[in-house]
């Protein structure tokens, strides 16, 4: 059986130890269009906090497998669902850490299986660095006889939008983004793209995830070090070259967004809480 719950559910994987340098940040900033200074010069360098979701993977080179403790499914059927990331303390340029991950949830939602991982990356001190939660969404993979779990949704309000950020991506952007660690063919092989179902490779869901989290911090705060924590859904692909709007409401200590490709939602239930900087 592809999945098996009762052996998936709160199952940890193996931690993975890994470091990072100034010039994975520094691609990894590339890799989602950055042209500011503070981004891609490692003097007076600012670290984008969604970095931490691609860190401890950074050098791989080969196509992910979706091969945990009863799940084992087929990467052309898998699509990042969601991704959320609380970072405890400003991410440093450099460093080591050690990531431990377990399999939270795997809800049956019987067209597809989500698949919900919980991780916690910790310095060799055993501090809290940073920790996430992320869902796969495996086509065809329900019908187990699991439960169905959660919707999630997040209220967006009524009015009109605070600020609305135009954000342009670039033809080549999954190409770059391949070289921060996950070479998923879908993002690049026109075949296996199309035996996925889509007419073109697709962007990296956590692609438009920095992209976003990149144009809020720079359009409305301070810089990096101000996001406590950011959390989407990804309703919708985005194709390379396509420009991304993001509209934002001020809700308190936090800001709601939502981003559209063309017309099309493609990032919902979309925080990003804010930490107070002194
Ligand atoms: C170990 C490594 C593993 C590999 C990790 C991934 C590697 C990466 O390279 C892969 C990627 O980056 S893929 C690109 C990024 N992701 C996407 O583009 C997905 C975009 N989303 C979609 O196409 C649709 O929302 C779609 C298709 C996801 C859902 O659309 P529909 O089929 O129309 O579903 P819908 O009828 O709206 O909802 C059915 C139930 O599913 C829940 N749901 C919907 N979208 C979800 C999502 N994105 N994540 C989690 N759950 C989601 C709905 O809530 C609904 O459940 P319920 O009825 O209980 O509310």
């Amino acid at each position: 059986m592809p999945i098996d719950p009762d052996v998936a559910i709160g199952a940890e994987l193996p931690e993975i130890k890994f470091s990072w340098t100034h010039s994975d940040v520094l691609l990894y900033h590339l890799a989602l269009g950055a042209t500011e200074l503070r981004y891609v010069y490692e003097q007076g360098l600012r670290v984008l906090p969604t970095f931490g979701v691609v860190a401890p993977r950074f050098h791989e080179t080969a196509p992910p497998a979706v091969s945990f403790p009863g799940v084992d499914v087929d990467l052309a059927r898998v699509l990042h669902g969601t991704q959320e990331i609380t970072v405890h303390a400003a991410l440093p340029a450099e460093g080591e850490a050690v990531l431990r991950t377990r399999i939270a949830d795997v809800w049956d939602k019987g067209k597809a299986a989500v698949i919900v991982q919980e991780s916690t990356a910790l310095t060799p001190d055993g501090t809290a660095l940073y920790t996430t939660r992320s869902s796969i969404f495996a086509r065809g993979e329900g019908g187990f006889g699991g439960e169905r779990g959660p919707s999630g949704r997040v209220e967006v309000p009524e009015r009109e939008p605070d600020v609305v950020i135009e954000t342009p991506t670039l033809p080549q952007q999954a190409y770059l983004y391949r070289l921060c660690g996950d070479r998923n063919p879908l993002h690049a092989d026109p075949g296996f793209a199309r035996a996925a179902g889509f007419d073109q490779p697709i962007l990296h869901g956590l692609c438009t995830y920095g992209v976003v989290c990149k144009a809020v911090i720079d359009a409305l705060l301070d810089g990096p070090e101000q996001v406590l924590s950011f959390g989407a859904k990804f309703a919708g692909v985005v194709f390379p070259g396509e420009t991304l709007t993001t509209r934002v409401w001020r809700d308190g200590s936090q800001l709601v967004l939502t981003t559209f490709a063309a017309d099309r939602p493609v990032l919902t239930d979309a925080v990003l809480s804010l930490r107070d900087v002194p």
